[in-house]
């Protein structure tokens, strides 16, 4: 788990973070939403360490983070794995070379059993006869996988993913959403997703925090926010009557299913 209590952070007289505390929990797909310049960028960074908080803590299941030099961070950098916007990967390596870059520089095992572990992250990504491609040589989707790969080779405790489905047509999208959740759960990872993605949110936000002007304005489950009744949160998601309506029939489905009884049906809307 990840905790993160109370911080601040400001740049110059421009406040950005205005005491944020949220708990980010193994097994499930945290995800942090808003608008753009709402901080969720900075937010992330603190969280990694590539911004030093003014105040508050961040702990890496029960370590604080915040309190800790260089040296004593290293441990827990090496049990982070990264997933950037657009993949980073390195043009002038292969695929194979690419996921093989952070066991070159973290594992002392021999070269057969890097290259194992990096056949099972390709398997794993369902990523066929890529190997030996360049990025130059791959779609956009495929990219992303790479980049999953590479972001789990190191089989991390935590992963950080910026924007996974930006350039990425809804299909793939869906795809990439997909198998970043099933990852979260099947090796039990704390993973965190900045995102402006609207299916991301509706489909894999098991965790989802919106951010308001550098204030955690809402968080909950992606079926709560069928039910939230925050205006800034519902004039962020259901900004468009389409999606308003779809808000409507959702509500009506979801209770229909769970037998919940509803207003519309003449009774106090129940739920249990
Ligand atoms: N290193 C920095 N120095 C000064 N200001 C910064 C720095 N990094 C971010 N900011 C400011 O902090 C605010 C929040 O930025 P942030 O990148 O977190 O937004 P965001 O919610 O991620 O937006 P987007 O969705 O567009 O990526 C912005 O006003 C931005 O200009």
């Amino acid at each position: 788990m990840i905790e993160v209590i109370n911080i601040r952070k400001s740049f110059g007289d421009k406040t950005i973070l205005q005491d944020v505390s949220v708990n980010m929990e193994p097994g499930k797909t945290n995800l942090i939403i808003g608008a753009s310049g709402s901080g969720k960028t900075v937010l992330m960074k603190c969280m990694v360490g590539l911004i030093e908080v003014d105040s508050g803590k961040i702990k890496y299941d029960g370590q604080d983070f915040t309190a800790m030099d260089d040296k004593e961070k290293k441990p827990i950098r090496q049990e982070i794995g990264m997933l950037f916007q657009g993949s980073a990967l390195f043009d002038s390596m292969t695929v194979e070379q690419n996921i093989m870059f952070p066991l070159d520089m973290f594992s002392k095992e021999k070269y057969k059993v890097r290259m194992k572990r990096v056949q099972e992250c390709l398997d794993r990504v369902n990523l066929k006869d890529a190997n030996k491609k360049f990025p130059a040589e791959i779609s956009g989707g495929m990219k992303k996988r790479v980049g999953i790969a590479r972001a789990i080779v190191l089989n991390p405790k935590y992963l950080f993913v910026d924007e996974p489905n930006s350039g990425l047509d809804p299909q793939t999208s869906l795809v990439i959403d997909k198998l970043i959740k099933d990852i979260t759960v099947e090796y039990n990872i704390t993973t965190v997703v900045n995102t402006h993605d609207m299916n991301t949110v509706m489909e894999s936000g098991d965790h989802i925090i919106y951010m308001h002007q550098g204030l955690k304005q809402w968080e909950g489950s992606n079926e709560d926010i069928i039910f939230a009744d925050d205006q800034k949160l519902n004039d962020f998601i259901f900004a468009s009557e389409f999606f308003q309506d779809i808000k409507e029939m959702r509500k009506t489905e979801m209770f229909r299913d769970k037998g919940w009884r509803t207003k519309k049906d003449g009774e106090n809307s129940s739920r249990t």
